[in-house]
């Protein structure tokens, strides 16, 4: 039997929804962030220069203010330099910021979305976040690698003394053969080592990459279903040759790896209870990623701070007088002195702030229209956290451009940099606490071993690194 009262239920539900969608089809929009005016079609890229990128979005954002938008040839980018609205996207709101912008060449034809940083916020990347959570998440699990850090730091250390002119690559053959060593278990050789070639190898392919323009398909991405035989389809064969070198750090060394007994990244998953056979990508994509996130960053960092102690000869005594105060001189320090070092831990956290290795760090896209601070962020935005700016705010640090670590042993310090260098959210860095190792007992050796001082030819004030992460320029 017909019901009146269901008729009038399912017109009013219509009603409502049908007046509901107009409402929110016909509303109006907040406005899109201010931002420097750019040309039809391209945007504002011809106003970014390749290099110090980030410090022409300096001068806008002291333009158009802590929120400001940019024109890539049509997707607009959200610069945003206020923690507060930061943390609003990055933190609060994080599903719907969990993503990267994707990178046509790097992601779908190279398969850098194998490697955590470029994945996709998929079931694959949930569980290279839970591996290296589990492995690398507190302090406690970092401590079970401290063995293997003393013992790189003491090896970096004799290196340094058996030549000092060489301390830049000491560094870097240091942080790749730690990262191998706790990603596999593996001792890299000396001279040329195979796998770690292979790794400095990809680094630099990566670089390529990312190099701004160096590829058109990342702007037409519908280039990517032309045939590598096609005539100007050059991009398809390096593309190929780029996938077969990252394939080869994927799989090679985890064969190895996975045989060893030794602790390490590897092994200790693959001993773990819950080991299954189905997590081997997992395992050996996220294992790769070790090496590929952590060497190059925590080399870069630490040949920042050994600039900055060699720039800062008072800051530097300081330190060392309260090493040898604690420490003394019949052994070196350990990861138990740390507490005991309160000087030193200023040092390393101001040198986190000064040099903020990934100015840029952070990047992500919004995968739904949504609003900020009163203006409009459409779905399909790349968000672009100001790091560099928050990290040197006259506001927030007086004399940011100065490495002062006296700022830090006040009542009411500043912010931690571990709240921005390491980026936000639930893509924060998950290498944070080993690198913050790394780097304290590398850095705590070398005060309590050496001096350092210029030579003809050393920089004479601290700059960034042109691209943001160690780059392979020399800085001195
Ligand atoms: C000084 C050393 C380091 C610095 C300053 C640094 C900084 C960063 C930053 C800024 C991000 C981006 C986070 C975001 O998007 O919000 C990141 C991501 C990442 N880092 Fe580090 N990092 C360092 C060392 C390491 C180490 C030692 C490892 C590995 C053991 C590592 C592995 C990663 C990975 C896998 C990601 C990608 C996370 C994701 O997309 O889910 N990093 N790092």
């Amino acid at each position: 039997m017909f019901d009146p009262r269901l008729l009038e239920t399912v017109l009013l539900t219509t009603c409502a929804w049908v007046v509901w969608f107009a409402y929110r089809s016909f509303r109006p929009r907040p406005p899109l962030p201010p931002g420097p005016k750019g040309w039809p079609i391209i945007g504002n890229i011809s106003q970014l220069p390749t290099l110090f990128t980030w410090l022409t979005w300096v001068d806008w954002s002291r333009q158009y203010g802590d929120i400001f938008h940019i024109n890539l040839f049509g997707t607009p980018m959200i610069v945003i330099s206020s923690p507060a609205l930061v943390s609003e996207l990055l933190d609060k709101r994080h599903n719907d910021y969990e993503n990267r912008p994707k990178l046509t060449m790097a992601s779908d034809l190279v398969g850098w979305n194998r490697i955590t940083p470029l994945m996709p916020a998929n079931k694959l990347w949930r569980e290279h976040r839970r591996n290296m959570s589990q492995l690398f998440g507190t302090k406690a699990a970092v401590g079970k690698f401290y063995e293997i850090e003393v013992l790189q730091a003491r090896k970096l250390m004799r290196r340094i003394l058996e030549d000092p002119t060489e301390v830049k690559n000491h560094i870097q053959s240091w942080a790749g053969t730690m990262s191998m060593k706790i990603a596999y278990g593996y001792d890299v050789k000396g001279g040329q080592d195979p796998y770690l070639g292979i790794a400095h190898k990809v680094v630099s392919q990566f670089l390529h990459l990312n190099q701004p323009g160096a590829f058109m398909v990342d702007s037409l991405p519908w280039l990517q279903y032309i045939p590598a035989w096609f005539p100007g389809a050059a991009f398809q064969r390096t593309a190929k040759s780029y996938r077969d070198t990252l394939s080869n750090l994927i799989d090679t060394p985890f064969k190895m790896g996975s045989g060893t007994a030794k602790q390490s990244y590897t092994s200790d998953l693959l001993s773990a209870d819950d080991y299954t056979q189905d997590r081997e990508y997992a395992l050996k994509t996220s294992a790769a990623t070790i090496f590929v996130g952590g060497a190059d960053t925590t080399a870069g960092q630490l040949h920042a701070l050994l600039l900055m102690f060699m720039l800062y000869p008072e800051i530097r005594k300081k330190a060392q007088a309260e090493i040898d105060q604690v420490v003394g001189p019949e052994r070196l320090p350990h990861f138990s002195d740390r507490d005991k070092l309160p000087y030193v831990e200023a040092c390393l956290t101001e040198g986190f702030r000064l040099h903020t290795l990934s100015p840029t760090g952070g990047v992500r896209v919004a995968t739904k229209d949504d609003v900020l601070g009163g203006y409009f962020i459409p779905k399909g935005a790349i968000i672009q956290p100001l790091t560099w700016l928050i990290a040197h705010d006259p506001e927030v640090f007086k004399d940011p451009l100065e490495f002062v670590p006296e700022r830090y042993l006040v009542d009411d310090p500043p912010p931690h940099p571990r709240e921005f260098t390491f980026g936000y959210g639930r893509r924060v860095c998950p290498g944070m606490i080993l690198a913050d190792a790394s780097m304290w007992i590398s850095a705590t050796m070398f005060l309590a071993l050496f001096d350092i001082s210029p030579t003809k030819g050393s920089p004479t004030s601290f700059d960034q690194f042109p691209g943001g992460v160690l780059d392979g320029e020399p800085v001195w």
